[in-house]
């Protein structure tokens, strides 16, 4: 197959980002690529896409999402800057001139997917949460196909059937056994091991009940190692104190981490999910309550329908709560479900255009 040319947007946060990285992992698998990648300047995706991707061309786009309600005055500036991206997308898009465009959603989206619209690029969306994020409903109209993590999405996407395609959210792929994972982390693999995340961000609530179980556990001398991403340096230090937490403001692929862990504690971020579902892993799933239309709740039903998941309300977490659902989740039998790949999609609409 020639080498093809990709447009990428997605981002802002890891749960927009790592979809993307995973796809472009499976792309890169059937063939060769040149990519010009969108990013949100500043975050997650603009300051690792060059090392995930050498040689890519990025675009950083100064961008903000829209405060709401949607009438705000403080909107105004931000629309301009929506407005003077779109500029800067269309003059990328038609030097560089991609066969396609594949969009992650999230704010970043909307100048982008309206810029390749102008320029006739086919274009492909990918939703993540079970209840689709503004954004990709509004661009949804635009897209050749509109992908999505979980079949009750379907109906809020005003397209024919056909262009609506259940793939799942597509998951990094990992690289380390347990063994050597863990000792990666001076861990022991004989021992439960428990990953504890907020996200990509960090989640000061999860953190404060976390710190309490350790306490808790430290007490009852019950032996398990935890691996915690805080999204802060403080509380990463601090946390050092228990001799069974590794902590980190940050850990670069906890993919790989959550791939063979015995059990996750964590927001209900989709993509977390989505890792959670592709390893066949169980979580205690804590959603975010300020997700745009209470998506993570949403996300982490899905969790629980499948066996996988033990959802604890943010208003009632405590930690007793979560010492009884470890002890439930860790002696629990599970399902496993694998998703299907977007990218066989993409590439066999490549080549069908190109065959007429
Ligand atoms: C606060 C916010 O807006 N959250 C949204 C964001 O996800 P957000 O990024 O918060 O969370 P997700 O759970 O979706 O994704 C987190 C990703 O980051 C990775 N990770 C995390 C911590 C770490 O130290 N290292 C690491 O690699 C995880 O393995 C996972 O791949 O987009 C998701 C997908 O649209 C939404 O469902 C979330 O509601």
């Amino acid at each position: 197959m020639r080498k093809l040319k990709i447009a990428f947007c997605g981002g802002g946060t890891g749960g927009h980002y790592y979809p993307a990285v995973a796809l472009l992992q499976e792309i890169g698998k059937r063939t060769d690529f040149d990519l010009l990648y969108f990013t949100v300047k500043g975050k997650i995706d603009d300051r690792s896409v060059e090392r995930d991707f050498p040689g890519v061309s990025k675009v950083p786009l100064e961008l903000r999402g829209l405060l709401r309600p949607l009438y705000s005055p403080g909107n105004i500036p931000i629309l301009f800057s929506h407005m003077m991206a779109k500029k800067q997308v269309l003059r990328s898009l038609t030097d560089f001139r991609p066969d396609f465009l594949f969009s992650t959603g999230g704010y970043i989206s909307f100048p982008v997917i309206k810029a390749a619209h102008e320029l006739k690029i086919p274009i492909f969306i990918h939703e993540q949460n079970s209840i689709a994020g503004i954004t990709n409903k509004r661009m949804a109209k635009y897209a050749e196909y509109f992908f999505i993590s979980f079949e009750e999405t379907a109906g809020e996407v005003k397209l024919p059937a056909e262009r609506i395609v259940l793939s799942g959210n597509p998951v990094r792929e990992s690289t380390k056994s347990r063994e050597e994972l863990l000792k990666g982390f001076g861990l022991s693999s004989e021992l439960p091991f428990v990953v504890v995340l907020g996200g990509s961000l960090g989640s000061s609530v999860i953190n404060d009940a976390c710190e309490k179980l350790y306490d808790l556990l430290e007490e009852s001398n019950v032996f398990m190692n935890f691996l915690h991403s805080t999204g802060d340096e403080e509380k990463a230090k601090d946390l050092l104190r228990f001799p069974f937490v590794r902590s980190f403001a940050y850990i670069e692929n906890l993919s790989d981490a959550i791939a063979v862990s015995d059990l996750v504690i964590s927001r209900a971020g989709a993509t977390t999910i989505a890792e959670l579902q592709y390893h066949g892993r169980k979580g205690i799933i804590i959603p975010w309550p300020g997700a745009a239309e209470n998506h993570q709740l949403h996300n982490a039903i899905s969790l629980e329908r499948l066996g996988l998941g033990y959802v604890i309300l943010e208003s009632d977490l405590t930690p007793e709560k979560l010492f009884v659902a470890m002890q439930e989740m860790l002696v629990k039998d599970i399902g496993y479900m694998p998703p299907r790949r977007p990218v066989d999609i993409i590439l066999d609409y490549i080549l069908r255009e190109e065959s007429i």
